[in-house]
């Protein structure tokens, strides 16, 4: 995927302003940055569910605004944005699938393999059946990933993946991650520290206050640039045009 020059407002807003991100087959790539710098923003923006004001998002070399190619793509929203009380894991990750099959058709055999499948290589397989609250939040994170897998996507979003997760969880994440990598996914992964994920990363990009701190690896993602913050004040936003 390649982002370039991106502007993106909400309510009226400027949010995100001049921010580029490209991340190739194989790749992984974090989003750093400070609570509120826009990292959700921007991967949101990535994934088609925030309107790009600027600049331009490619997926697979098609632009946003003509990709169609939805199963190619996999996407982990923040935790506490999934709001499930008894729904299984088997039935959350199922619901994986339901954008790609045909109106009023049952689950076919190959929706079902996917879905075994996707919880096997998160190492879920027997959880299946337990309701998704009973989960720890690694395992829960688990969970929704096997969803984004579910697909066999080629890109993976991840929003703060690691959010209330355990350290000792974290390490497995980030295991279960550099498989995937491995296997030539490529990852977009938000993440307030590196942690366990610093030896899987390729490179990252830190923002602070909507902009572009920072390409080289940061240790803290508190370091944001007075200077950029300064010169980032609401009002100085000029939006390039063309993208959407
Ligand atoms: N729908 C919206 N309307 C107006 N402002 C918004 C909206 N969504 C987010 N914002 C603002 O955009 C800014 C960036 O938010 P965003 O969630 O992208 O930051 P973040 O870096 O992901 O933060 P965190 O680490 O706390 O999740 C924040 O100031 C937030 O208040």
């Amino acid at each position: 995927m390649a982002a370039d020059g991106v502007y993106v407002s909400l309510g009226g807003l400027p949010i995100l302003r001049d921010v580029s991100l490209h991340v190739g087959r194989g790749e992984a790539v974090a989003v750093l940055g400070g609570n509120g710098s826009g990292k959700s923003t921007l991967v949101r923006a990535v994934v088609g569910l925030n309107q790009v004001q600027g600049g331009t998002v490619r997926l697979f070399g098609q632009p946003l605004q003509d990709f169609r190619q939805w199963s190619r793509v996999g996407y982990v929203p923040q935790h506490s944005s999934l709001n499930v009380s008894n729904a299984t894991v088997q039935e959350i990750v199922a619901s994986g699938r339901l954008p790609h099959r045909r109106p009023f058709r049952w689950f076919r055999r190959a929706d079902r393999a996917a879905v075994a499948d996707a919880l096997q290589l998160v190492g879920l397989a027997d959880r299946a059946k337990w309701p998704f609250r009973s989960l720890s939040g690694g395992q829960k994170q688990r969970t929704l990933i096997a969803r984004a897998l579910s697909t066999q996507p080629e890109l993976l979003v991840m929003d703060e993946p690691f959010a209330g997760v355990d350290l000792h969880s974290q390490a497995g994440l980030a295991n279960l991650l550099a498989g995937l990598r491995a296997d030539g996914l490529g990852l977009v992964i938000v993440l307030h520290e590196l942690g366990p994920m610093a030896e899987v990363l390729d490179r990252t990009i830190t923002l602070c206050d909507g902009r572009l701190a920072d390409h080289d690896a940061p240790t803290s993602t508190m370091d944001c640039d007075p200077e950029l913050a300064e010169h980032s004040e609401i009002g100085l936003l000029d939006p390039v045009a063309g993208g959407e």
